[in-house]
């Protein structure tokens, strides 16, 4: 091949290359694909390629995604340790009539023969029951008479100091709540019904969780459905987990399955409601004596707290004492002393039935349920 015609071949071919390369480089459909567009975004249409349009069309014709209702938040309620001094407001505003009455009493220049049966009257006034009310008036006369004259101090020292006597500021007041090994502790909560033994149950699981335990509470109360919905209100705002029956069911497999589970589920403590019908005492007898006894083959029943309303004077007090005589309680509960000005109740509530008073509700508040401690609850009364 001649060189011209070499040199007239080799610009056909470049001539060529251009052309091909040109059209390849013009092709659709070679462009690299973009990278996703951003959450919310090219999903609308509007300024997007085809190809974009159509691949983000799944996404907007999906269905929606039902969103999940929030979880309610478990709270953590606060440690039951100086709880009575934090309330003792509620007990100020109902007991200081009485204690004002006292002080004013036993302040007057003369205390003859009229003025301590005046102390006396107020004494009884106040539910503290005939027996302690003598005894703290002769206690009074005789130091009274060793002191001579009185600064109102003292007089304040002198009543509290036979206050908190008759009150026995040595009985065991402590909740035995800690569990066995593996096993929870049991308390079981008695009393008739509307003495607010169901918000007792509830505030107690409180207390019990603000002082760091687990708790699974047992609706044996299965007279009421009621109660145990409450049960259920009260078990979820703190994380605790409620065993319930049918209505009507026995009292004690919902206690036994409670038990069963607490021990399963490796909780601190059970908290077990029970309904307190005062049909006969026979019938109570039997039916908390089942729940105890079925209770007991599981797990040892640590505490029997029976719940007394403040509010119902003696009434109240002889129905309490029919559990009493059914039941081996280990403690009392005595709810509404926010709503009586009759505190001396727990000094014949513990004479009559002998056992202490462990917890005092003070309020229909979730965390009105306090320990109950002797000096702090005669300095509510006294004022400070
Ligand atoms: N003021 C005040 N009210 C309280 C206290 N404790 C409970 N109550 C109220 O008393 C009422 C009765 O309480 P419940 O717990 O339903 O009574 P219950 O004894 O369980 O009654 P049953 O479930 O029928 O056995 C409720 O309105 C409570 O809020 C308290 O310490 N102070």
């Amino acid at each position: 091949m001649d060189p011209i015609t070499l040199i007239v071949l080799i610009a056909a071919l470049a001539v060529l290359a251009v052309v091909v390369g040109g059209v390849a480089f013009l092709r659709p459909g070679r462009r690299k694909t973009p990278p996703p567009p951003p959450p919310g975004e090219g999903t609308a249409g509007g300024a997007g390629t085809g190809v974009l349009e159509r691949e983000a069309a799944p996404t907007a014709t999906a269905p929606p995604v039902e969103e999940a209702p929030p979880a309610p938040a478990i709270e953590l309620p606060p440690p039951s340790a100086g709880r009575l001094v934090r309330l003792r407001a509620r007990l100020a505003r109902s007991q200081t009539a009485f204690g004002r009455t006292m002080l004013a009493l036993l302040s007057r220049d003369t205390l003859d023969d009229e003025a301590w049966e005046e102390i006396e009257d107020a004494l009884i006034g106040a539910d503290i029951g005939v027996a302690p009310a003598r005894q703290i008036v002769e206690d009074l006369r005789t130091k009274v008479q060793v002191l001579g004259s009185r600064t109102p101090g003292e007089v304040r020292e002198l009543l509290k100091g036979e206050l908190v006597a008759q009150i026995g500021p040595d009985l065991p007041r402590g909740l035995r709540t800690e569990p066995h090994g593996t096993r929870p502790a049991v308390l079981m909560v008695v009393g008739v019904n509307g003495t607010g033994k169901t918000t007792t149950c509830g505030k107690l699981a409180r207390v019990l969780v603000g002082d760091g335990r687990t708790v699974l509470l047992g609706a044996a109360d299965t007279f009421r459905a009621a109660a145990a919905d409450q049960l259920v209100t009260w078990g979820s705002r703190v994380g605790a987990e409620v065993v319930r029956g049918e209505e009507g069911a026995d009292p004690a497999s919902v206690a036994f399955e409670a038990v069963k589970q607490g021990v399963e589920t490796k909780v601190d403590a059970v908290i077990v409601d029970t309904a307190g019908r005062l049909h006969t005492k026979t019938g109570l007898m039997d039916e908390l004596g089942k729940v105890k006894r079925v209770v007991e083959k599981q797990a040892t029943v640590d505490e029997v707290l029976l719940v007394l309303d403040a509010t119902t004077g003696q009434n109240g007090l002889r129905q309490a004492r029919v559990f009493a005589e059914v039941v081996d309680v280990t403690g009392i509960v005595l709810t509404k002393l926010d709503g009586t000005a009759k505190g001396g109740i727990v000094v014949q509530v513990q004479r009559e039935l002998g056992v202490p008073v462990k917890l005092v509700g003070l309020g229909e508040g979730p965390d009105d349920l306090a320990p109950f401690e002797p000096e702090a609850f005669v300095d509510a009364i006294l004022g400070e």
